[in-house]
């Protein structure tokens, strides 16, 4: 079974995350918890160019480009799906991961880049069973990630948050795998929310 936990910067995933991946594992299930960007050497240099906002991130005096971004992502994807995805999934290991290609569609179309390109850049990836979209106003995200340092140049962009929020929204009229999860409640409340549709899908397998 592959489970993807989407959402704004803040909404809480690596945090249900985490308590999904015990929920399975008190159950006996084999998990494997992972996330995009990766911590291979492509999500490496995706947090160096792209996420510090750092001098890394400027080639020839200037940002690199939003289609270089999204190939970026869909690179450290594709490695994703190819050496840790899809062979879990054939193990029949339950795979958790925190963001992927939905993260690419929401983030990236809120750059400017056109939506079919981003989901055919994207077409390789095996389609998750069920994506978990915690959905939390910006305002809430922006207590919640303003004591970080800042780590990520979208973190801190009110506004570019509104729009992946959006695209998000309408990102669960085309995907039916999406569910949407209201992130402003407990950290219980949402694991029980979230237990509750995994459970839905373990008794169509
Ligand atoms: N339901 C909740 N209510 C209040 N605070 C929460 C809740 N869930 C998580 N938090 C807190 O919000 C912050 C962000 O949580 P977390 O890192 O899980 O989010 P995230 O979506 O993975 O963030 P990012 O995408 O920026 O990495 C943490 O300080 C966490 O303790
Ligand atoms: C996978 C993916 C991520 N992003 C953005 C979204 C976040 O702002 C950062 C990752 O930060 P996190 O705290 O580690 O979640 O990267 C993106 O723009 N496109 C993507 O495909």
């Amino acid at each position: 079974m592959f489970v993807v936990i989407e959402g704004i910067d803040g909404a809480g995933k690596s945090t249900q995350a985490k308590l999904l991946a015990k929920w399975f594992e008190e159950r006996g299930y084999e998990v494997v918890l992972t996330k995009e960007p990766t911590d291979t050497a492509f999500g490496k240099l995706i947090r160096k160019l792209v996420l510090t906002g750092g001098k890394e991130g400027i080639i020839d005096g200037a940002r690199i480009s939003h289609e270089a971004e999204a190939l970026l992502f869909a690179a450290d994807r594709a490695e994703h799906v190819a050496k840790l995805i899809k062979p879990s999934i054939e193990a029949g290991k339950i795979v958790i991961s925190d963001r992927y290609f939905y993260s690419s569609l929401a983030y990236q179309w809120a750059r400017g880049l056109d939506l079919e390109w981003l989901i055919d850049l994207n077409r390789f990836a095996v389609r998750p069973d069920l994506v978990i979209l915690l959905d939390l106003p910006v305002k809430e995200s922006m207590k919640r990630i303003n004591g970080r340092s800042i780590k990520t140049e979208f973190d801190k962009i009110a506004e570019l948050q509104k729009k992946v929020r959006e695209n998000y929204l309408k990102l669960t009229e085309r995907f039916p795998e999406m569910r949407i999860v209201n992130a402003l409640a407990s950290v219980e409340d949402i694991h029980n929310d979230i237990v509750a549709l995994v459970e839905h899908e373990l008794l169509k397998k």
